[in-house]
């Protein structure tokens, strides 16, 4: 079996911690059982590890993910799409990469799942058993669905057809007759009392499954070809697509825990303190937490039921049941991320000011990992002044190679070919200036140190 990680959205559920470069799933809030902080992401692929899953496992995602990917997940495989477009595209586009790059048999099992359920180890060993599900069952697609332990109304709902029960193995399942996409909470606690299921994204199918389906469509199978056109593949998520049509389905309940962490009242509730970052929380607060960023203490006095997150995005103070309606109220708030993580590390913007002749300064504080590097780059519409507050590095400009330490001050001039590589972990402020300072005039020449050394000569 191979199993397909769904790593979409940008979201602006969780802002300012959550911004468009950050999404939910790669905010470390969690504790992993070393005490360390860790992200939802983190936590699903140490699971992964420990049900023996993860040597079969990729993610799907976008451009704009990869390098937090592979921050936060080190060398996991990564099918990458070219655009975002929808879980159908999505998962059609890892269907073929596993089929023709991978070499995958098209009578091996391929699971999809999202890449954050916040769930304990039964859900992994409950995945185990979709495999035999769908290879016994020759169903369309086998599905796993929750236990609701409410009426929710945010959830979708599978209705398992009446008296269709059957068991494989150990694994009990029933067919699916319909899906009830967010009912209101009568007609929930109907479907409930109906042994409806919630619906949580886990979907298993016979690759072939798949790879008809584009051949029945028109759609290519082969990999690269799929890239090519897959500015061509209609918007449409992978239940509309194809669950929603398959002729045979069933579905196994996971009765186990699973929670949906999208909001920062979820979140909350999972979180093993009711404080992250500098500051203090009166003790006459009750059920109210802080999630501080920032490098100044935030104190918290007499509240309840609140949540207090700050980053360099911004600052939330938000009444707990509130809090899902923060997307809503930042639709037409337009701002640049001010804090991103990177393959090389992390920056923070630091100060940011624009003058009335168009001329912008901004100021990061930039941290790059021992043995990591940045992109040989240029840029066309800044200057660079570079002070290394920490740490030793080796420096190119211009071709010109040299070691750097703490306390010195490097000068790059608008067009300068550049790179710096951390030995030990590396800090530097950088102070561009210029107009239009955004990530986007980083014109890349060479990603590797070894390309870059190639480049260069001792000065
Ligand atoms: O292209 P890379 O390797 O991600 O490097 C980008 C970084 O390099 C710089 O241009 C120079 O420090 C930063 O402003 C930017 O965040």
């Amino acid at each position: 079996m191979k199993l397909v990680l769904l790593s979409g959205g940008s979201g602006k559920r969780l802002w300012p911690l959550s911004n468009d470069s950050r999404s939910k799933q790669f905010l470390k809030v969690l504790v992993n059982p070393e005490n360390e902080m860790e992200s939802m992401v983190q936590r699903v692929w140490r699971q992964l590890g420990a049900a023996g899953l993860s040597e079969s496992a990729y993610v799907a995602t976008s451009k704009a993910q990869v390098e937090m990917i592979q921050s936060q997940l080190g060398s996991a495989p990564i099918i990458v799409e070219p655009e975002r477009r929808d879980t159908f595209p999505a998962i059609a586009l890892a269907a073929t990469y596993l089929y023709s790059i991978v070499g995958v048999s098209l009578n091996e099992v391929v699971t999809i799942l999202p890449v954050d359920p916040y769930v304990d180890e039964a859900f992994f060993n409950k995945i185990n058993e979709l495999e035999q599900l769908v290879l016994s069952t020759n169903a369309d697609l086998a599905l796993m669905g929750v236990t609701p332990t409410y009426p929710s109304e945010k959830y979708g709902y599978i209705v398992p057809k009446n008296g269709s029960e059957a068991k494989v193995g150990a694994t009990d399942y029933h067919v699916v007759d319909r899906f009830t996409e967010k009912p209101d909470e009568e007609t929930a606690k109907a479907l409930i009392e109906n042994s409806a299921l919630w619906n949580c994204g886990v979907f298993a199918f016979k690759l072939d499954y798949m790879i008809n389906h584009l051949i029945n469509k028109g759609y290519p199978i082969q990999y690269e070809e799929m890239v090519k056109q897959y500015d061509k593949m209609t918007k449409i998520s992978f239940d509309y697509e194809i669950v929603e049509k398959a002729e045979k389905l069933v579905v196994t309940a996971y009765d186990g825990y699973w929670k949906d962490l999208g909001t920062w009242n979820t979140l909350t509730e999972q979180m093993d303190t009711d404080q992250i970052g500098k500051g203090l929380i009166s003790p006459c607060s009750t059920n109210t937490h802080l999630v501080n960023e920032l490098d100044i203490p935030v104190v918290v006095l007499g509240l309840d039921n609140v949540v207090v997150a700050t980053s360099p995005d911004g600052i939330l103070v938000t009444e707990k049941n509130a809090s899902p309606k923060i997307k809503d109220m930042l639709k037409n708030m337009e701002q640049r991320p001010m804090y991103e993580e990177r393959r090389w590390g992390s920056y923070r913007v630091l100060d940011y000011k624009k003058f009335a002749e168009g001329q912008e300064i901004l100021t990061k504080r930039m941290c790059i990992q021992a043995g990591k590097n940045i992109s040989y780059q240029l840029h066309l519409k800044r200057s660079e002044v570079w002070t290394i507050v920490s740490g030793e590095g080796e420096f190119i400009l211009d071709e010109n190679y040299r070691k750097v330490k703490a306390g010195d001050v490097l000068v790059i001039p608008v067009g300068g070919r550049h790179a710096i590589r951390a030995i030990t972990d590396l800090e530097y402020i950088e102070v561009q200036r210029g107009s239009e300072l955004v990530e986007e005039d980083n014109i890349r020449l060479y990603l590797e140190w070894s390309e870059i050394m190639e480049q260069s000569k001792p000065v």
